[in-house]
């Protein structure tokens, strides 16, 4: 990356521009946004290890999309192992549906409906196989207790494994792209056809996942995150308290693809005990360390083991650090100066905390990170654990708090006695509360991810990077002032 005009302090996302450079990418379809940090992921986003965030859904969703999602360090092990297996036993195509029994009800359809962005329920019998769908419209004017078997209106369209040839759609390396990508408009021409947008896949009678006409879409863009046996990857965090090697031995156990060491303050001693404790067990897996904001921690903990370090202290929405102790950086030249420290050193950085706006993820990518970590704007989908609330005005959001609040510090240190779990809450360094609004118009994080995929190809596009080391290489910035960050904003209404 160069500066078009040298910057003489430190600066964050807001302050930056990118200035368009010749080009001989033709498409923004032919841009390529693998990641080059050894976790084999096919678009660089991670979902954050925050409660609020990321859980079975978010986990599954990113990595079918090409991303990976981190379990929080909070999750006891055994939930740990039954999500992981869960995870890996989704397809790399098909989406996973809500399913209930023709004998639940109504509120039970209503109440789940929330968890996918797919606006649906399908009905299945004992044996597994289809016998409706049911949408919140079907749902309107019944009583709440009615069964869902007495609200199946429509025979919906329901698609054949077998026929659709869903043998190619397994997303991996070998498959058959070709015949993958003809399956998956045969899918879409068949929906459209139907004048339907949602529907479920049975393979030999079973209901095995659903296809949306997005969703079929989608997987003709996106690769997903695959390990070795063609399952889904998934990442899970470690904080560097208690028994280290004996968790991350347990995580690796339970098939988890990327560990990352997780602390407030990574440049520590007791991370470089638990880097030490982990790389012990030779992991065979990538190991990310964090948070840093200065080369000289980046360059340590890559010496000391660390793949990749995550970067960023105090840039996240749900956080009060720099308010708190005022440390911390801003993020833009942390990334910077973090990744080529990192890269000299033989390894890589994510860019963690404060992306709001597409713009920042291209703008840390072009700052020299592999990949970029999403907490709270991702807080805000149908696939992050939470449940959907709605505000007095009737909008639907969903509560996100930060990894050092009150509430997550109590949460935590549960097994702790009162006065220390006390103790422990008199340090809390981010919100307890908060709400994330779900945008109507992007209510799932597919939609996010489509948006950010969408507005990062475009960015590399016009820097003429087919890939994102050419991207970090082509990438020219400028330094705006606050007007020049409000003259790019889009202008709703007259002035
Ligand atoms: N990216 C960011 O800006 C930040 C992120 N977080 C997130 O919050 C979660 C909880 O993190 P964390 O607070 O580390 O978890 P813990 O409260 O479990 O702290 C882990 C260990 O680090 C020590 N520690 C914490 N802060 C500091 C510090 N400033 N200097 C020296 N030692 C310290 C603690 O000791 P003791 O309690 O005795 O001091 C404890 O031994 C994590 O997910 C983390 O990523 C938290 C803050 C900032
Ligand atoms: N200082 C704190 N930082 C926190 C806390 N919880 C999470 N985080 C960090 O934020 C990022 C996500 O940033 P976002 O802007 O996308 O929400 C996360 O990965 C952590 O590093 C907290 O309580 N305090
Ligand atoms: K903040």
């Amino acid at each position: 990356m160069r500066f078009l005009n040298e910057p003489t302090t430190d600066l964050t996302y807001s302050d930056l521009f990118l200035v368009p450079s010749r080009s001989d990418v033709t498409s923004r379809l032919d841009v390529d946004l693998a990641a080059d940090d050894g976790t084999g992921s096919a678009i660089p986003l991670v979902a954050a290890n925050m409660t609020a965030v990321t859980g079975k859904r978010m986990a599954e969703t990113m990595a079918r999309r090409g991303g990976l999602g981190v379990l929080p360090q909070d999750v006891p092990l055994d939930v740990i192992r039954d999500v992981a297996a869960w995870i890996k036993g989704r397809h790399p195509v098909l989406e996973t549906p809500v399913t209930l029994a023709p004998t639940d009800t109504v509120i039970d359809a209503l109440h789940l409906m929330g968890k996918r962005p797919h606006g649906a329920v399908v009905v299945v019998d004992a044996a597994g196989a289809v016998t409706g769908v049911v949408r919140a419209a079907d749902c309107e004017g019944q009583d709440r207790f009615a069964s869902l078997a007495s609200v199946l209106r429509h025979q919906p369209l329901v698609l054949d494994a077998g026929m659709l040839g869903t043998g190619t759609l397994t997303g991996g390396p070998a498959a058959d792209a070709a015949g993958a990508a003809q399956s998956l408009r045969r899918a879409f021409e068949a929906m459209d056809a139907a004048g339907t947008d949602y529907a479920p896949v049975q393979q030999d009678g079973v209901l095995a996942g659903v296809l949306t006409r997005k969703g079929a879409l989608r997987s003709t863009i996106y690769r997903p995150s695959l390990d070795e046996d063609g399952k889904l990857k998934v990442a899970a965090a470690v904080g560097i308290n208690g028994d280290v090697a004996g968790r991350a031995a347990e995580l690796l156990a339970a098939g988890v693809n990327v560990l990352v060491l997780d602390t407030a303050h990574g440049h520590q001693q007791k991370m470089f005990d638990a880097l030490a404790a982990v790389k012990g067990l030779n992991p065979g897996v990538p190991v990310v360390a964090g948070n840093v904001v200065t080369g000289e921690a980046t360059r340590e903990l890559i010496e000391a083991g660390a793949d990749i370090v995550k970067v960023g202290v105090g840039p996240g929405a749900m956080c009060t650090t720099r308010m708190m102790t005022a440390v911390g950086r801003p993020q833009f030249s942390a990334v910077l100066e973090c990744s080529a420290a990192a890269r000299d050193a033989g390894g890589r950085v994510w860019a963690d905390g404060g992306v709001r706006y597409p713009r920042d993820v291209a703008l840390a990518l072009a700052a020299g990170a592999s990949q970029v970590m999403i907490g709270s704007w991702f807080a805000g989908t149908h696939e992050s654990p939470g449940d959907l609330q709605l505000d007095a005005g009737g909008r639907q959001y969903k509560e996100s708090f930060g990894m050092a609040s009150a509430r997550a510090v109590q949460n935590r240190n549960q097994r702790e006695g009162a006065f220390e779990k006390d103790r422990k809450a008199l340090f809390e360094e981010g919100i307890s509360t908060s709400r994330m609004y779900v945008d109507p118009v992007r209510p799932g994080v597919e939609d996010l991810l489509d948006m950010i995929t969408a507005g990062l190809r475009s960015s590399m596009s016009y820097a003429g990077a087919a890939d994102l080391a050419a991207f970090r290489e082509r990438a020219v910035a400028g330094i705006q002032s606050a007007a020049g960050y409000e003259e790019g904003r889009p202008v709703p209404q007259s002035w």
